[in-house]
Protein backbone atom coordinates (compact mmCIF):
# COMPACT_ATOMS: atom_id res chain seq x y z
CA UNK A 1 0.00 0.00 0.00
CA UNK A 2 1.05 3.43 -0.32
CA UNK A 3 1.52 6.35 1.47
CA UNK A 4 -0.44 9.24 0.17
CA UNK A 5 -0.61 13.02 1.33
CA UNK A 6 -3.74 14.64 0.95
CA UNK A 7 -4.41 17.98 1.90
CA UNK A 8 -7.82 18.82 2.97
CA UNK A 9 -9.97 22.17 3.88
CA UNK A 10 -12.24 20.94 6.34
CA UNK A 11 -15.51 22.88 7.30
CA UNK A 12 -15.56 21.95 10.38
CA UNK A 13 -13.16 22.10 13.71
CA UNK A 14 -11.28 18.58 12.99
CA UNK A 15 -7.68 20.20 13.44
CA UNK A 16 -5.50 17.37 13.13
CA UNK A 17 -3.18 14.77 11.64
CA UNK A 18 -3.91 10.93 10.85
CA UNK A 19 -2.82 8.26 9.11
CA UNK A 20 -5.72 6.14 7.60
CA UNK A 21 -5.54 2.88 6.14
CA UNK A 22 -8.22 1.29 3.86
CA UNK A 23 -9.14 -2.27 2.58
CA UNK A 24 -9.48 -3.32 -0.81
CA UNK A 25 -12.54 -5.09 -1.67
CA UNK A 26 -15.38 -6.03 -4.47
CA UNK A 27 -18.32 -4.36 -3.16
CA UNK A 28 -21.32 -7.00 -3.27
CA UNK A 29 -25.15 -5.64 -3.41
CA UNK A 30 -26.37 -4.24 -0.36
CA UNK A 31 -22.97 -4.84 1.38
CA UNK A 32 -20.78 -1.42 0.75
CA UNK A 33 -17.42 -1.74 2.25
CA UNK A 34 -16.19 1.16 3.23
CA UNK A 35 -13.86 2.51 6.20
CA UNK A 36 -10.75 2.50 7.02
CA UNK A 37 -8.57 0.94 10.42
CA UNK A 38 -7.24 4.54 11.76
CA UNK A 39 -5.26 5.98 14.57
CA UNK A 40 -7.11 8.07 16.16
CA UNK A 41 -8.94 10.77 15.37
CA UNK A 42 -10.64 9.24 11.90
CA UNK A 43 -11.03 12.55 9.66
CA UNK A 44 -13.95 13.25 8.25
CA UNK A 45 -13.03 13.62 4.90
CA UNK A 46 -15.46 14.60 1.62
CA UNK A 47 -14.71 15.80 -1.54
CA UNK A 48 -14.55 13.21 -4.45
CA UNK A 49 -12.20 11.06 -5.75
CA UNK A 50 -11.73 10.01 -9.72
CA UNK A 51 -10.63 6.79 -9.73
CA UNK A 52 -8.76 6.24 -13.15
CA UNK A 53 -7.80 2.71 -13.27
CA UNK A 54 -9.33 -0.09 -10.81
CA UNK A 55 -7.37 -3.42 -10.07
CA UNK A 56 -10.57 -5.45 -12.09
CA UNK A 57 -9.58 -3.52 -15.34
CA UNK A 58 -9.96 -0.07 -17.42
CA UNK A 59 -10.58 2.94 -15.78
CA UNK A 60 -13.35 3.84 -13.78
CA UNK A 61 -16.06 6.33 -12.70
CA UNK A 62 -16.54 9.42 -10.59
CA UNK A 63 -16.46 8.26 -6.95
CA UNK A 64 -17.67 9.28 -3.48
CA UNK A 65 -15.71 9.89 -0.49
CA UNK A 66 -16.93 7.57 2.05
CA UNK A 67 -16.09 8.63 6.14
CA UNK A 68 -11.93 8.37 5.44
CA UNK A 69 -12.15 6.23 2.56
CA UNK A 70 -13.02 6.54 -1.37
CA UNK A 71 -15.05 3.90 -3.28
CA UNK A 72 -15.82 3.55 -7.07
CA UNK A 73 -17.55 1.63 -9.57
CA UNK A 74 -15.45 -0.17 -12.70
CA UNK A 75 -17.73 1.37 -15.83
CA UNK A 76 -16.67 -2.36 -17.55
CA UNK A 77 -17.38 -4.99 -14.74
CA UNK A 78 -20.07 -2.91 -12.75
CA UNK A 79 -17.32 -4.45 -9.76
CA UNK A 80 -17.63 -1.13 -6.64
CA UNK A 81 -14.35 -0.92 -5.50
CA UNK A 82 -12.90 0.40 -1.98
CA UNK A 83 -10.02 2.02 -3.24
CA UNK A 84 -6.40 0.73 -1.43
CA UNK A 85 -5.71 3.85 0.60
CA UNK A 86 -3.20 4.31 2.88
CA UNK A 87 -2.54 8.22 3.24
CA UNK A 88 -1.95 10.29 5.57
CA UNK A 89 -4.13 13.09 5.95
CA UNK A 90 -3.90 16.70 7.59
CA UNK A 91 -6.87 18.62 8.59
CA UNK A 92 -6.98 21.90 8.16
CA UNK A 93 -9.31 24.21 10.20
CA UNK A 94 -11.63 26.45 8.49
CA UNK A 95 -11.59 29.88 7.41
CA UNK A 96 -13.46 31.95 9.33
CA UNK A 97 -15.71 33.38 6.99
CA UNK A 98 -18.31 31.16 6.42
CA UNK A 99 -18.68 31.68 2.84
CA UNK A 100 -16.84 28.24 0.64
CA UNK A 101 -15.07 29.59 -1.80
CA UNK A 102 -15.16 27.72 -4.94
CA UNK A 103 -11.30 26.35 -5.05
CA UNK A 104 -10.70 22.59 -5.04
CA UNK A 105 -10.96 21.09 -2.56
CA UNK A 106 -8.43 18.47 -1.90
CA UNK A 107 -5.14 18.27 -3.47
CA UNK A 108 -3.24 14.96 -4.21
CA UNK A 109 0.39 14.54 -4.32
CA UNK A 110 1.52 11.81 -5.90
CA UNK A 111 3.61 9.51 -3.98
CA UNK A 112 6.89 7.86 -4.48
CA UNK A 113 7.46 5.57 -7.47
CA UNK A 114 9.12 3.35 -5.88
CA UNK A 115 5.65 1.61 -4.98
CA UNK A 116 3.65 2.14 -7.85
CA UNK A 117 0.34 2.69 -6.98
CA UNK A 118 -2.42 -0.59 -6.97
CA UNK A 119 -5.21 2.60 -7.99
CA UNK A 120 -4.18 5.98 -9.79
CA UNK A 121 -6.61 8.60 -8.35
CA UNK A 122 -7.12 12.54 -8.17
CA UNK A 123 -9.51 14.40 -6.17
CA UNK A 124 -11.95 17.25 -6.87
CA UNK A 125 -14.39 18.52 -4.56
CA UNK A 126 -18.10 18.10 -5.57
CA UNK A 127 -18.93 22.00 -5.17
CA UNK A 128 -22.58 21.52 -6.00
CA UNK A 129 -23.01 19.61 -3.03
CA UNK A 130 -22.05 22.55 -0.73
CA UNK A 131 -25.00 23.30 0.81
CA UNK A 132 -24.46 24.71 3.67
CA UNK A 133 -23.83 28.03 5.83
CA UNK A 134 -23.51 30.82 3.12
CA UNK A 135 -23.21 28.44 0.42
CA UNK A 136 -26.54 26.33 1.08
CA UNK A 137 -29.20 27.76 -1.11
CA UNK A 138 -27.22 26.08 -4.48
CA UNK A 139 -27.74 22.90 -6.27
CA UNK A 140 -31.17 21.12 -6.59
CA UNK A 141 -32.38 19.18 -9.49
CA UNK A 142 -36.43 18.83 -7.70
CA UNK A 143 -37.07 22.33 -8.09
CA UNK A 144 -40.45 22.05 -6.25
CA UNK A 145 -39.42 20.69 -3.33
CA UNK A 146 -36.02 22.66 -2.73
CA UNK A 147 -38.58 25.54 -2.66
CA UNK A 148 -40.59 24.44 -0.72
CA UNK A 149 -38.01 23.31 2.01
CA UNK A 150 -36.32 26.67 2.03
CA UNK A 151 -39.49 28.72 2.31
CA UNK A 152 -40.12 27.06 5.97
CA UNK A 153 -37.87 27.99 8.59
CA UNK A 154 -38.84 25.83 11.54
CA UNK A 155 -40.51 22.39 11.85
CA UNK A 156 -43.83 22.73 11.92
CA UNK A 157 -46.43 20.71 14.12
CA UNK A 158 -47.41 17.30 13.99
CA UNK A 159 -49.16 16.54 10.33
CA UNK A 160 -47.60 19.67 8.63
CA UNK A 161 -44.74 19.54 6.37
CA UNK A 162 -41.16 19.93 7.78
CA UNK A 163 -38.27 22.28 6.76
CA UNK A 164 -35.22 21.28 5.82
CA UNK A 165 -33.79 24.68 7.08
CA UNK A 166 -31.18 23.21 9.56
CA UNK A 167 -30.35 27.10 10.32
CA UNK A 168 -27.59 28.82 9.25
CA UNK A 169 -24.90 27.40 11.90
CA UNK A 170 -22.41 25.06 11.02
CA UNK A 171 -21.72 24.16 14.45
CA UNK A 172 -22.05 20.24 15.17
CA UNK A 173 -24.27 19.34 17.88
CA UNK A 174 -23.64 15.35 18.20
CA UNK A 175 -20.61 15.03 21.08
CA UNK A 176 -18.98 11.92 19.35
CA UNK A 177 -16.97 11.51 22.82
CA UNK A 178 -19.87 11.30 24.59
CA UNK A 179 -21.53 9.53 22.36
CA UNK A 180 -18.50 6.78 22.52
CA UNK A 181 -18.67 6.56 26.30
CA UNK A 182 -22.35 5.70 26.16
CA UNK A 183 -21.85 2.83 24.03
CA UNK A 184 -18.67 1.80 25.70
CA UNK A 185 -20.89 1.84 28.33
CA UNK A 186 -23.84 0.12 27.64
CA UNK A 187 -22.04 -2.47 25.22
CA UNK A 188 -22.33 -5.47 28.44
CA UNK A 189 -26.23 -5.08 28.00
CA UNK A 190 -26.22 -4.95 24.19
CA UNK A 191 -24.46 -7.94 24.03
CA UNK A 192 -26.38 -9.79 26.41
CA UNK A 193 -29.87 -8.79 24.87
CA UNK A 194 -28.06 -9.86 21.51
CA UNK A 195 -27.21 -13.45 22.68
CA UNK A 196 -30.05 -13.85 24.97
CA UNK A 197 -32.41 -12.51 22.01
CA UNK A 198 -30.91 -11.97 19.24
CA UNK A 199 -31.96 -7.81 19.58
CA UNK A 200 -30.87 -4.91 21.74
CA UNK A 201 -32.91 -1.29 22.68
CA UNK A 202 -31.75 1.10 24.83
CA UNK A 203 -35.99 2.41 24.99
CA UNK A 204 -38.81 0.49 26.83
CA UNK A 205 -41.89 1.59 25.35
CA UNK A 206 -43.72 1.24 28.46
CA UNK A 207 -41.49 3.51 30.03
CA UNK A 208 -39.55 1.13 32.12
CA UNK A 209 -36.01 0.87 31.74
CA UNK A 210 -34.73 -1.22 33.76
CA UNK A 211 -34.64 -4.48 31.83
CA UNK A 212 -33.36 -2.45 29.11
CA UNK A 213 -30.43 -0.53 29.94
CA UNK A 214 -29.68 -1.75 33.54
CA UNK A 215 -26.62 0.98 33.92
CA UNK A 216 -29.19 3.92 33.92
CA UNK A 217 -28.56 5.58 31.61
CA UNK A 218 -30.01 4.52 28.17
CA UNK A 219 -29.96 7.62 26.04
CA UNK A 220 -27.81 7.75 23.34
CA UNK A 221 -28.10 10.73 21.86
CA UNK A 222 -30.32 14.06 23.31
CA UNK A 223 -33.33 15.22 21.56
CA UNK A 224 -31.75 18.23 19.71
CA UNK A 225 -29.38 16.10 18.51
CA UNK A 226 -31.94 13.97 17.13
CA UNK A 227 -34.00 17.06 15.48
CA UNK A 228 -30.52 17.91 13.75
CA UNK A 229 -30.07 14.55 12.29
CA UNK A 230 -33.62 14.95 10.98
CA UNK A 231 -33.02 17.97 9.57
CA UNK A 232 -29.91 16.82 8.28
CA UNK A 233 -31.67 13.95 6.75
CA UNK A 234 -34.75 16.03 4.94
CA UNK A 235 -32.11 18.60 3.23
CA UNK A 236 -30.00 15.58 2.05
CA UNK A 237 -33.69 14.40 0.15
CA UNK A 238 -35.25 17.83 -0.47
CA UNK A 239 -32.35 19.45 -0.93
CA UNK A 240 -29.51 17.79 -2.27
CA UNK A 241 -32.34 14.94 -3.63
CA UNK A 242 -30.23 12.18 -2.47
CA UNK A 243 -32.70 9.78 -2.07
CA UNK A 244 -34.17 7.06 -4.84
CA UNK A 245 -36.78 4.46 -4.66
CA UNK A 246 -36.23 1.58 -1.85
CA UNK A 247 -36.43 -2.21 -2.94
CA UNK A 248 -35.89 -5.40 -1.45
CA UNK A 249 -35.03 -8.61 -2.75
CA UNK A 250 -36.47 -11.79 -2.33
CA UNK A 251 -34.76 -15.34 -3.37
CA UNK A 252 -36.77 -18.34 -4.96
CA UNK A 253 -35.44 -20.95 -2.85
CA UNK A 254 -35.80 -23.63 -5.45
CA UNK A 255 -34.26 -21.85 -8.45
CA UNK A 256 -31.71 -19.54 -6.53
CA UNK A 257 -32.94 -16.50 -8.37
CA UNK A 258 -32.92 -12.84 -7.25
CA UNK A 259 -36.12 -10.88 -7.45
CA UNK A 260 -35.85 -6.84 -6.58
CA UNK A 261 -39.22 -5.64 -5.82
CA UNK A 262 -40.19 -1.52 -4.64
CA UNK A 263 -40.74 -0.93 -1.02
CA UNK A 264 -43.94 1.76 -1.99
CA UNK A 265 -43.30 4.80 -0.05
CA UNK A 266 -39.74 4.18 1.11
CA UNK A 267 -37.02 5.86 -0.71
CA UNK A 268 -32.93 5.99 0.87
CA UNK A 269 -29.96 7.10 0.09
CA UNK A 270 -26.26 6.31 1.51
CA UNK A 271 -25.01 8.36 3.33
CA UNK A 272 -21.29 8.85 2.69
CA UNK A 273 -18.33 11.35 3.25
CA UNK A 274 -19.74 13.61 0.50
CA UNK A 275 -22.65 14.46 2.10
CA UNK A 276 -20.66 15.84 5.11
CA UNK A 277 -21.40 19.24 4.48
CA UNK A 278 -25.36 18.86 4.37
CA UNK A 279 -25.33 16.26 6.82
CA UNK A 280 -22.37 16.29 9.49
CA UNK A 281 -23.80 15.44 12.57
CA UNK A 282 -25.41 12.08 10.84
CA UNK A 283 -21.81 11.42 9.61
CA UNK A 284 -20.17 12.25 13.03
CA UNK A 285 -22.64 9.20 14.48
CA UNK A 286 -21.84 6.88 11.88
CA UNK A 287 -18.51 7.68 12.38
CA UNK A 288 -18.51 7.29 16.08
CA UNK A 289 -20.46 4.24 16.05
CA UNK A 290 -17.85 2.39 13.88
CA UNK A 291 -15.38 2.89 15.62
CA UNK A 292 -16.29 2.22 18.92
CA UNK A 293 -19.41 -0.63 18.56
CA UNK A 294 -17.90 -3.48 16.97
CA UNK A 295 -14.59 -3.80 19.19
CA UNK A 296 -16.85 -3.22 22.49
CA UNK A 297 -19.11 -5.87 21.05
CA UNK A 298 -16.42 -8.13 20.29
CA UNK A 299 -15.25 -7.44 23.97
CA UNK A 300 -18.10 -8.48 25.41
CA UNK A 301 -18.69 -11.87 22.85
CA UNK A 302 -16.16 -14.33 22.03
CA UNK A 303 -15.57 -15.23 17.98
CA UNK A 304 -18.12 -12.63 17.31
CA UNK A 305 -15.66 -11.02 14.71
CA UNK A 306 -17.31 -7.65 14.08
CA UNK A 307 -15.26 -5.82 11.17
CA UNK A 308 -14.45 -1.87 12.64
CA UNK A 309 -13.18 -1.15 9.16
CA UNK A 310 -16.04 -1.79 6.67
CA UNK A 311 -20.05 -0.94 6.83
CA UNK A 312 -22.61 -0.29 5.19
CA UNK A 313 -25.08 2.38 5.59
CA UNK A 314 -28.81 3.76 4.79
CA UNK A 315 -30.61 6.48 5.47
CA UNK A 316 -34.44 5.87 4.74
CA UNK A 317 -37.43 7.24 4.80
CA UNK A 318 -41.10 5.80 4.77
CA UNK A 319 -44.23 8.03 4.00
CA UNK A 320 -47.58 8.02 6.34
CA UNK A 321 -50.90 6.83 4.66
CA UNK A 322 -49.68 3.22 5.57
CA UNK A 323 -46.47 3.02 3.87
CA UNK A 324 -44.30 -0.60 5.12
CA UNK A 325 -42.04 -2.85 4.96
CA UNK A 326 -42.41 -6.68 4.28
CA UNK A 327 -41.28 -8.93 6.42
CA UNK A 328 -37.71 -9.80 5.28
CA UNK A 329 -34.08 -11.14 7.19
CA UNK A 330 -31.60 -8.73 6.04
CA UNK A 331 -28.61 -10.81 5.15
CA UNK A 332 -30.13 -13.76 3.13
CA UNK A 333 -27.36 -15.49 2.26
CA UNK A 334 -24.95 -15.36 4.27
CA UNK A 335 -21.78 -16.66 2.75
CA UNK A 336 -19.14 -19.46 4.73
CA UNK A 337 -15.62 -18.91 4.61
CA UNK A 338 -13.39 -16.28 5.97
CA UNK A 339 -14.20 -12.33 4.98
CA UNK A 340 -13.32 -11.16 1.03
CA UNK A 341 -15.42 -8.09 0.75
CA UNK A 342 -17.25 -9.58 -2.38
CA UNK A 343 -20.37 -11.08 -0.80
CA UNK A 344 -22.90 -10.46 2.07
CA UNK A 345 -20.74 -10.67 5.20
CA UNK A 346 -23.64 -8.49 7.45
CA UNK A 347 -23.83 -9.65 11.11
CA UNK A 348 -25.38 -6.91 13.01
CA UNK A 349 -27.91 -4.27 12.11
CA UNK A 350 -28.09 -1.27 14.26
CA UNK A 351 -30.80 1.11 13.52
CA UNK A 352 -31.26 4.84 14.89
CA UNK A 353 -34.97 6.77 14.49
CA UNK A 354 -35.28 10.01 13.76
CA UNK A 355 -38.73 10.46 14.51
CA UNK A 356 -38.93 13.07 18.07
CA UNK A 357 -42.26 13.35 17.47
CA UNK A 358 -43.48 10.01 17.03
CA UNK A 359 -46.40 9.20 19.08
CA UNK A 360 -48.70 6.11 20.36
CA UNK A 361 -51.03 5.49 17.40
CA UNK A 362 -48.43 6.82 14.80
CA UNK A 363 -47.67 3.43 13.39
CA UNK A 364 -44.38 2.38 11.95
CA UNK A 365 -42.97 0.13 14.46
CA UNK A 366 -40.43 -2.28 14.15
CA UNK A 367 -42.01 -5.90 14.32
CA UNK A 368 -38.72 -8.73 15.40
CA UNK A 369 -39.86 -12.22 14.96
CA UNK A 370 -38.49 -14.12 17.96
CA UNK A 371 -37.16 -17.39 18.62
CA UNK A 372 -39.51 -19.53 20.14
CA UNK A 373 -39.06 -18.34 23.89
CA UNK A 374 -41.36 -16.93 26.47
CA UNK A 375 -43.04 -13.44 27.24
CA UNK A 376 -40.14 -11.97 29.41
CA UNK A 377 -38.43 -11.95 25.75
CA UNK A 378 -40.01 -9.16 24.43
CA UNK A 379 -38.18 -6.40 26.04
CA UNK A 380 -38.33 -3.07 25.22
CA UNK A 381 -41.52 -3.04 23.62
CA UNK A 382 -45.09 -4.75 23.04
CA UNK A 383 -45.18 -8.40 22.60
CA UNK A 384 -47.57 -10.54 21.08
CA UNK A 385 -47.52 -13.61 19.36
CA UNK A 386 -49.04 -15.01 16.01
CA UNK A 387 -50.12 -18.00 14.35
CA UNK A 388 -47.84 -19.96 12.10
CA UNK A 389 -48.38 -22.69 9.96
CA UNK A 390 -45.76 -25.18 10.31
CA UNK A 391 -44.31 -26.93 7.36
CA UNK A 392 -46.03 -30.41 7.16
CA UNK A 393 -49.16 -29.19 8.83
CA UNK A 394 -52.62 -29.23 7.59
CA UNK A 395 -53.44 -26.15 10.20
CA UNK A 396 -51.49 -23.77 12.20
CA UNK A 397 -50.00 -25.46 15.36
CA UNK A 398 -46.74 -23.18 16.48
CA UNK A 399 -46.77 -19.41 17.30
CA UNK A 400 -44.46 -17.26 16.70
CA UNK A 401 -43.69 -14.55 18.70
CA UNK A 402 -42.59 -11.00 18.00
CA UNK A 403 -42.15 -8.23 19.80
CA UNK A 404 -43.07 -4.02 18.46
CA UNK A 405 -40.60 -1.54 19.29
CA UNK A 406 -41.88 2.58 18.15
CA UNK A 407 -39.68 3.56 15.84
CA UNK A 408 -39.33 7.16 18.69
CA UNK A 409 -36.03 9.73 17.69
CA UNK A 410 -33.33 8.16 19.59
CA UNK A 411 -33.91 4.68 19.72
CA UNK A 412 -31.42 2.24 18.82
CA UNK A 413 -31.78 -1.28 17.72
CA UNK A 414 -29.25 -4.09 17.37
CA UNK A 415 -30.10 -7.60 15.74
CA UNK A 416 -28.30 -10.42 13.87
CA UNK A 417 -28.62 -9.48 10.37
CA UNK A 418 -28.43 -12.63 9.21
CA UNK A 419 -31.10 -14.25 11.88
CA UNK A 420 -34.10 -12.07 12.68
CA UNK A 421 -37.18 -11.78 10.78
CA UNK A 422 -38.50 -8.45 10.81
CA UNK A 423 -40.83 -6.02 9.43
CA UNK A 424 -42.01 -2.42 9.35
CA UNK A 425 -45.56 -2.22 10.31
CA UNK A 426 -48.09 0.43 7.88
CA UNK A 427 -46.92 4.17 8.91
CA UNK A 428 -49.16 6.50 9.96
CA UNK A 429 -52.08 4.70 8.10
CA UNK A 430 -54.65 7.66 9.53
CA UNK A 431 -52.57 9.90 7.48
CA UNK A 432 -53.47 11.38 4.10
CA UNK A 433 -50.57 11.93 2.11
CA UNK A 434 -51.18 15.05 0.26
CA UNK A 435 -49.12 13.55 -3.69
CA UNK A 436 -48.02 16.06 -6.15
CA UNK A 437 -49.09 13.69 -9.18
CA UNK A 438 -47.29 15.78 -11.20
CA UNK A 439 -44.02 14.84 -9.09
CA UNK A 440 -42.05 11.82 -10.93
CA UNK A 441 -40.05 11.28 -7.39
CA UNK A 442 -41.33 10.51 -3.72
CA UNK A 443 -44.68 10.11 -5.35
CA UNK A 444 -46.36 7.89 -2.91
CA UNK A 445 -44.85 10.03 0.05
CA UNK A 446 -46.28 13.53 -0.70
CA UNK A 447 -43.61 16.36 -0.23
CA UNK A 448 -42.45 16.38 3.01
CA UNK A 449 -44.49 15.65 6.44
CA UNK A 450 -43.48 15.45 10.26
CA UNK A 451 -45.00 11.71 10.11
CA UNK A 452 -42.33 10.81 7.13
CA UNK A 453 -40.64 7.84 9.04
CA UNK A 454 -36.45 8.30 9.14
CA UNK A 455 -34.49 5.16 10.11
CA UNK A 456 -30.47 5.49 9.81
CA UNK A 457 -29.00 2.17 9.45
CA UNK A 458 -25.85 0.69 10.08
CA UNK A 459 -24.78 -2.63 9.23
CA UNK A 460 -21.62 -3.97 10.77
CA UNK A 461 -20.18 -7.57 8.87
CA UNK A 462 -18.14 -10.18 10.51
CA UNK A 463 -15.15 -12.04 9.58
CA UNK A 464 -17.10 -14.88 8.76
CA UNK A 465 -20.69 -14.99 9.40
CA UNK A 466 -20.69 -18.53 9.20
CA UNK A 467 -19.13 -18.41 12.47
CA UNK A 468 -21.26 -16.07 13.69
CA UNK A 469 -24.31 -17.54 13.35
CA UNK A 470 -26.52 -17.86 16.65
CA UNK A 471 -24.64 -16.24 19.61
CA UNK A 472 -27.56 -17.14 21.28
CA UNK A 473 -26.77 -18.46 24.91
CA UNK A 474 -28.06 -22.07 25.94
CA UNK A 475 -31.44 -21.38 27.80
O1 LIG B 1 -36.51 1.05 9.60
C1 LIG B 1 -36.63 0.00 10.21
O2 LIG B 1 -37.15 -0.04 11.33
C2 LIG B 1 -36.16 -1.29 9.60
C3 LIG B 1 -35.50 -1.14 8.29
C4 LIG B 1 -35.13 -2.44 7.67
O3 LIG B 1 -35.61 -3.47 8.02
C5 LIG B 1 -34.13 -2.49 6.59
O4 LIG B 1 -33.72 -1.43 6.11
O5 LIG B 1 -33.71 -3.58 6.23
FE1 LIG C 1 -34.26 -5.01 7.49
Amino acid sequence: MMTRTIVVRCSQRLVSTATVVASVGVVGTNSIVKTPASSSPLPLLHGRCRVLSCPTRGSSRTTGWSVGLARGECPTTRHRHIMALDFSATIIPPPLSPVVRPSPYCRLRRSSRRHPPPFVFDFDFDNERRCRGGARHCHSSHSSHSRHSRSMTTMSGRGGEESSDAGTTTDIVIDPEDVRNRISRMAESMARGLTRRGYWTNYDDDGDDDEVEDKGDCHLLSRTVIETMRRQAIALRFDDDRFVQSYSECVDSHTGIITRFDKPGVYACEPDGSDYRTAPDMLHYVSTMLRTLPNALNDEIPHLGLRDDVYSAKLAVTGGGGCKYPRHVDNISPPTGAFDGGSDYRKLTAILYLNPDWSEGDGGELRLYLKDRDDNDCVGGKGGTRGVTVVDGSKAVDIERYVDLSPVGGRMVLFWSDEVPHEVLENAPHVHVDVNEDDDDHDRIGRGSSFDRYALTIWVPSDDVSLGRSFVAPP
